[in-house]
């Protein structure tokens, strides 16, 4: 018997009620309270959500599985009225899960608004009786961060140029072909942390990343480990990355040096190949490009891959979190061979990764949900918030620009964090 399966509570009946809702032009992000925000939020659509009715908890290398099993059950003695009917309405909960094995949750909230184009709806669930939705109002105003001080994390930068190298006479020995390391950075505020100022910033400023909160996991993530939708499954791979310089010139000439860069590509192809293997036993068709795109964000330019299936209807663990425990942790955040590469990171990396890197994201009823990955992210409790940012390294990766491009990672959540 696992951790999670003797804490397993016994079946409850969980109600849910699903209506529509007019929000005009009200931003998601705006409806948070202060204590207890939850948020997966997208271009102005996404989910919010607030209260708890349920929560698990789980750990160790069936982390996954105990909160799938957990979620099949509560869903399965759920009762749901939902006049809406569409991804994310009717009974959601939302989730994080470490890196490794360690302390993952699903949480079952008691509110959640959401919002898909011109349709928004809001689900009250409760433990007992039909709740009526509450009325809907935007929220006081977050209290913006004051006084951020940023020192090294577990390592400082010259440390971790050296591990990189590390990693790099590895790769060149044979011990295996990619491995992503990261690092840390403390913040220390004046104040404990609104985060909902931050999530305000990260919508606004990285409308086509996945802006998110978990349980004290926030950040604004550009990678979809894997969406479900109704049967079709897509997964966006990033792996190659250019920082940007703000010339807009320059960065197109840049853009199209990282299309043809071999190393780039050579890093981007173990990634997307780690990811359609791993889709390929659940589907039963699946579209693999051939050559990535270049995604622009406003402080970097990754190549991107969007790998897309149809999820085989005879294969049975084929939810949204069952696909995103197939996939963690991909070549993005661990490397080629995976268990070569997650015995290097043990060996090198002189920190815990916590939840940064693992699976983030919602799942709803009918098993349709998105899990991201946990980057460009940090982890907060009070007054102190860790940053995190990684980086792929393969053979004749530089110390020195690999260093460099995990400050341009760290951007999006420095900038939300200073004054
Ligand atoms: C690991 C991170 O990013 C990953 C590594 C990338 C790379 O090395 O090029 C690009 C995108 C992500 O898959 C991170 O942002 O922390």
């Amino acid at each position: 018997m696992t951790d999670a399966a003797t804490a397993l509570p016994g079946p409850r009946t969980l109600v849910a009620q699903t209506v529509r809702v007019e929000l005009g032009d009200v931003a998601l992000e705006h409806l948070l309270p202060r204590q207890g925000a939850l948020a997966w939020i997208r271009d102005g659509d996404g989910i919010v959500a607030w209260g708890e009715t349920a929560r698990i908890e789980t750990t160790g290398p069936n982390r996954f599985a105990d909160a799938s099993a957990w979620w099949r059950r509560m869903t399965g003695h759920a009762v749901v009225r939902d006049s809406v009917d569409v991804p994310g309405s009717g009974l959601v909960a939302f989730g994080s899960f470490a890196f490794g094995p360690s302390s993952s949750a699903l949480i079952v909230p008691s509110v959640v608004v959401g919002r898909r184009g011109d349709l928004a709806w809001v689900t009250t669930i409760s433990d007992s009786a039909l709740v009526t939705a509450p009325t809907l109002r935007v929220t006081d105003p977050p209290t913006p961060p004051r006084g951020a001080v940023f020192s090294d994390g577990s390592i400082s930068g010259a440390g971790w140029e050296s591990i990189v190298s590390d990693a790099t006479a590895a790769i060149r020995a044979g011990e295996l072909d990619k491995v992503v390391l990261a690092r840390d950075l403390v913040a220390d505020l004046a104040e404990p942390l609104d985060v909902r100022a931050p999530l305000h910033r990260l919508a606004g400023a990285y409308p086509n990343c996945w802006t998110f909160h978990v349980d004290g996991l926030f950040g604004a993530t550009p990678e979809m480990l894997v969406r479900r939708e109704r049967g079709l499954v897509m997964s966006r791979v990033l792996a190659g990355t250019i920082r940007r310089t703000g010339d807009d010139e320059h960065d197109l000439a840049l853009a199209a040096s990282l299309a043809r860069s071999s190393k780039d590509l050579e890093e981007h192809e173990y990634a997307v190949r780690s990811v359609a293997d791993a889709l390929e036993p659940s589907c039963s068709s699946m579209n693999v490009p051939e050559a990535p795109f270049v995604l622009h964000l406003p402080n970097v330019m990754h190549l991107a891959t969007d790998v897309a299936g149809v999820v085989d209807p005879d294969h049975e663990a084929a939810s949204a979190l069952d696909l995103a425990a197939a996939l963690h942790p991909s070549a993005a955040v661990g490397g080629t061979p995976r268990a070569v590469a997650l015995d290097l990171i043990d060996r090198l990396e002189p920190m815990d990764r916590g939840r940064y890197a693992g699976p983030v994201g919602w799942i709803d009823a009918d098993g349709d949900g998105e899990w991201g990955i946990a980057l460009r992210s940090a982890e907060y409790d009070g007054t102190r918030v860790r940053l995190f940012a990684g980086c792929g390294i393969v053979a004749d990766s530089d110390p020195e620009a690999e260093l460099a491009e995990s400050q341009a990672k760290l951007v999006p959540i420095r900038d939300a964090l200073s004054d």
